[in-house]
Formats: C-alpha cells, sequence, structure tokens
C-alpha cells in the first residue's frame, strides 16, 4: 500500500516507522497542504497536523478522491462539512481521537459503566485528561469522545471545561511534562469512589492503530470510525 503522510511531527514520524515494518511504501511526507502532484502516487492518506490544517487537509484528499485516515484532533465543528464531501466525492473518510487498542476497549467498557451507573443517584461523574506541554487543543479529542459515550447513556447533557455543574459534565484537562495522553473518568459519592483508567506509556498504539484503519480503508467508500475497524 502506497501511504501519503500529511503532518510529519511526533505522530507522523513514528506511522513512518510503523508502515515501513508492515510492508508499506510512504510516498509523501508532507508538513503542508497536499495537492494533485504531492498526492498522485497515494492509495491512502493519513492525516496527523493540527487543528487549524486539517479540514483543508482532508478536503484536498477528498476531492483527489484518496482516503483519508485522520486522527488531528481540535477541529470536529467541522467534521458535518468533511462527512458531506466524502458523500459528495464518492470517498471514504475515518476520524479516530484516538486510534489505540486499548482506548478503544475503555471506549466500549465507559459506555457500560455509564449506563450501569444511570440507575444511581448518588455518584457524580468526571473526567480527567492529562497530556503534554505541547498539545495544542483542550479537552482532548479522547476526553470529548469518552463525553459523548456518557452522554449518550446518562442524565448528563453536555460536557464543560474545567467544571461539573447539574447536567454538565465536567473534563479537567491537565498539561504536564512529556506525558503521551492518560483518561480518567470518576463516580464519586459522599463514601466512596470508583475510577477508570487508560494510560498509554508511548505513542506507538496509536501510530499502530492508524495503519490498520489505512489498511482497512483502502477499497472502501464513506464514513467510518475505529468501531467499523475492530468490530466492537
Ligand atoms: N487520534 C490519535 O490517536 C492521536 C491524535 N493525535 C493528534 O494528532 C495531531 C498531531 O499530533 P503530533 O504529531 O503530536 O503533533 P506535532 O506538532 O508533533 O506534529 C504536527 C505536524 O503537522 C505539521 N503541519 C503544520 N501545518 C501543517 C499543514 N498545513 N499541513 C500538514 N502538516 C502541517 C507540522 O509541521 P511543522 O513542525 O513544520 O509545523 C508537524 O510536522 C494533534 O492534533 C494530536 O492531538 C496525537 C496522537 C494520537
Ligand atoms: O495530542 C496528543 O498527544 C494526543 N491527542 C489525542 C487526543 O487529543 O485525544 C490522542 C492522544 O490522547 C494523544
Amino acid at each position: 500500500m502506497k501511504i501519503a503522510l500529511v503532518g510529519y511531527g511526533k505522530m507522523g514520524k513514528i506511522i513512518d516507522e510503523i508502515s515501513l515494518s508492515r510492508g508499506h511504501e510512504v510516498v509523501a511526507r508532507l508538513k503542508e497542504t497536499p495537492n494533485r502532484e504531492s498526492l498522485k502516487d497515494a492509495d491512502v492518506v493519513i492525516e496527523f497536523s493540527n487543528p487549524e490544517a486539517a479540514f483543508e487537509n482532508i478536503k484536498v484528499c477528498l476531492e483527489n478522491k484518496i482516503p483519508v485516515i485522520c486522527g488531528t484532533t481540535g477541529w470536529l465543528d467541522k467534521k458535518p462539512e468533511i462527512e458531506r464531501i466524502a458523500a459528495e466525492q464518492n470517498s471514504a473518510f475515518l476520524y479516530g481521537s484516538n486510534f489505540s487498542l486499548g482506548v478503544n476497549l475503555f471506549f466500549a467498557i465507559n459506555e457500560k459503566l455509564a449506563k450501569l451507573m444511570n440507575n444511581v443517584d448518588e455518584y457524580q461523574c468526571q473526567l480527567e485528561e492529562i497530556h503534554h506541554i505541547h498539545k495544542k487543543d483542550a479537552p482532548s479529542g479522547t476526553a470529548i469522545s469518552i463525553a459523548e459515550g456518557i452522554i449518550e447513556n446518562s442524565k448528563y447533557e453536555a460536557w464543560k471545561l474545567d467544571e461539573t455543574k447539574g447536567k454538565e459534565l465536567g473534563i479537567f484537562a491537565i498539561r504536564e511534562d512529556e506525558v503521551p495522553g492518560t483518561h480518567s473518568v470518576f463516580y464519586r459519592s459522599e463514601v466512596d469512589e470508583i475510577e477508570i483508567k487508560h494510560t498509554a506509556f508511548n505513542r506507538n498504539g496509536f501510530a499502530l492503530g492508524a495503519v490498520i484503519a489505512a489498511e482497512w480503508i483502502v477499497g472502501k467508500q464513506g464514513v467510518f470510525s475505529m468501531k467499523d475497524v475492530l468490530g466492537l
């Protein structure tokens, strides 16, 4: 498979190594928005850039009929527009706030726990995410996905940064050293606390998941998620 990497920072470089180790060819390593010429040899694009660049990058790829795996977070207000373009172009698009197998299992556990906790009034829920100091967006895309999983299965109606208030679920975003990504969900009562937590030890799990998603999407049309790839 011929892969174009759009965004070649911390994630792009690890995805490059993993792609080569799985027998793929990396045909472009870009730090700017792609164009027809830079995409000409690609079967698939893996996009990990930044919140300001993601929309335009994905749009150009889809308009050139190249399927896109996007891991960039912090641009989701424009996702419906990208889904419309993917459909219009008969192309394929997959966004994952987190590509690691562990976090995708964590998403499933979180939804089951939210359903269970919805039957008891004694507990209040809040989320915490810890990331490295270079991260541009807060809360993390993963924390937003976790919050959405709780909101769909509980009394909570929305999420709110740094505060749990009534039906608003608090997400506390901490920036610390070089932490790759830690996410926790807490249910607190007057007398005790239940916590589920995922800790990434490094970025390899995110990168491997993105390459597996790229292998999966080639030849497909539509808008997908990691649930489709992993069958969760
Ligand atoms: N979904 C997931 O599993 C994960 C998602 N992420 C997300 O992925 C994104 C990237 O993370 P990370 O690699 O750590 O970030 P980095 O800052 O290390 O890398 C970003 C890269 O994008 C490049 N870039 C800047 N502008 C553009 C542009 N217009 N088009 C293409 N590339 C551009 C940067 O180039 P330059 O250095 O020249 O500015 C840099 O190479 C973030 O949004 C992060 O939250 C991260 C980990 C896992
Ligand atoms: O910026 C990061 O580093 C990460 N970003 C993603 C997010 O916002 O959830 C995934 C992972 O937690 C690392």
